[in-house]
């Protein structure tokens, strides 16, 4: 376990959080460097909002260690922990203005700790300044009610902030934007997190957000880290298939290879006509089907592919389940604009290069590091 006390950087070790017979976090470990943007995803239940309320202070672990720039937080009030949190539902306050949500905790602090706390020209200056970094200096004095959803979603990111955490914890913060917002507050979190400079610690359900947004990504399963690393290294190498199938849009196609399962994705498919296919089979694994579906994306085409059998890697028939149908199973492939546009019921052959597969054991464990 490193030691360092840089401020921002969080490591957990052995993390458990029982609640009752139910296991949320299991063993949990995970290091979160300083200054990153890191991203938590995972199917539903595995136990991210967990984690965020354990790193908040808001839930104590049943066990294992949690340090926060270097110490431990056993013992340490939620409140002196340097790290806020954003809610899903950014409840504010609906009867006072946003000047009067953003210095709500730092009214608080003036009356707790009249000496070492704020002065009231400081906490004037900090609402100017964070109304100022997140676009909100002309509806200072308005009420939440008076505001559109994106506009409240900074209120509460600004009543966050403020406070000058070294962690900011968002929990899906994006969740209650229509698409543009989407977009536009995504670039706003980035940008806000080269400013403030401090650890952002976001989960989101959202494949994009996720891809585009994170320095350091997450994937949870059942309470434990499934892997981390940067996106690229999640979406290129995914250590198992249950990574390598919540990684990516569409989910990476997997099919029966010897004991274990090979995998590839839809945009690495090279497609031809099955009946234009030369006699020369190319290097790759090769997939032959009939196009069930073809969805237009915009900027191409989203395409499923029902096979019953597989060709293998040197052109020839592979049955897999001999003479029954189970054997039976589709395939998406991406098209983009300008290349061969496929209509329902074209047969299609795809070609995989050898590079683009991912092997994996009989466990879901990738084969080739
Ligand atoms: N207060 C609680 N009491 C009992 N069980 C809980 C409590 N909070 C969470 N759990 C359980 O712990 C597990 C993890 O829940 P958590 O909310 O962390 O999952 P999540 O990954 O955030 O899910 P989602 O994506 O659906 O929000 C779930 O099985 C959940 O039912």
């Amino acid at each position: 376990m490193t030691t360092s006390t840089i401020a921002g950087d969080i490591q957990l070790v052995g993390l458990t959080k029982k609640y009752g017979a139910s296991t949320a976090l299991n063993a949990l470990d995970l290091h979160i460097p300083a200054g990153s943007l890191t991203v938590i995803v995972g199917p539903s239940g595995c136990g991210k909002s967990t984690l965020l309320r354990v790193l908040s202070g808001l839930e104590t672990a049943t066990d294992g260690e949690l340090l926060i720039g270097g110490l431990p937080v056993a013992g340490q009030d939620a409140g002196d922990r340097d790290v806020a949190m954003v809610f899903q539902d950014y409840a504010l306050y609906p009867h006072m203005t946003v000047a009067a949500n953003l210095s709500f905790g730092l009214r608080l602090q003036a009356r707790h700790d009249r000496r070492g706390g704020p002065s009231k020209a400081e906490i004037a200056q900090r609402v100017a300044q964070v109304g100022g970094l997140l676009g909100l200096d002309k509806l200072l004095h308005r009420r939440p009610a008076e505001l559109s959803g994106g506009q409240r979603q900074r209120v509460a990111l600004g009543r966050a902030i403020i406070r000058r955490p070294g962690v900011l914890l968002l929990d899906e913060p994006l969740s209650a934007l229509d698409s543009q917002l989407r977009a536009s507050a995504r670039g706003e979190i980035l940008r806000l997190h080269r400013e403030i400079g401090a650890t952002l610690v976001l989960v989101t359900h959202d494949q994009h957000e996720a891809l585009s947004m994170a320095t350091h990504l997450v994937v949870m399963d059942a309470g434990a880290v499934a892997q981390s690393g940067t996106p690229e290294e999640l979406f290129h190498a995914p250590a198992t298939e249950f990574v390598a199938t919540f990684v990516g849009s569409p989910a990476m196609n997997l099919q029966p290879e010897g004991d274990g399962r090979v995998g590839w994705r839809a945009s690495d498919a090279r497609i031809s006509m099955a009946d234009a296919a030369g006699a020369t089979t190319p290097d790759g694994l090769v997939v032959e089907g009939t196009t069930e579906t073809c969805e237009f994306t915009g900027d191409g085409q989203q395409v499923t592919v029902r096979t019953g059998e597989r060709v293998g890697e040197r052109g020839e028939r592979v049955d897999d389940r001999s003479g029954d149908r189970s054997g039976d199973r589709t395939f998406i492939i991406t098209q983009r604009e300008g290349e061969r546009w496929l209509r329902v019921g074209d047969p299609v052959r795809a070609v995989i290069p050898p590079s683009q597969l991912h092997h994996f054991d009989r466990n879901g464990l990738r084969r080739n590091a």
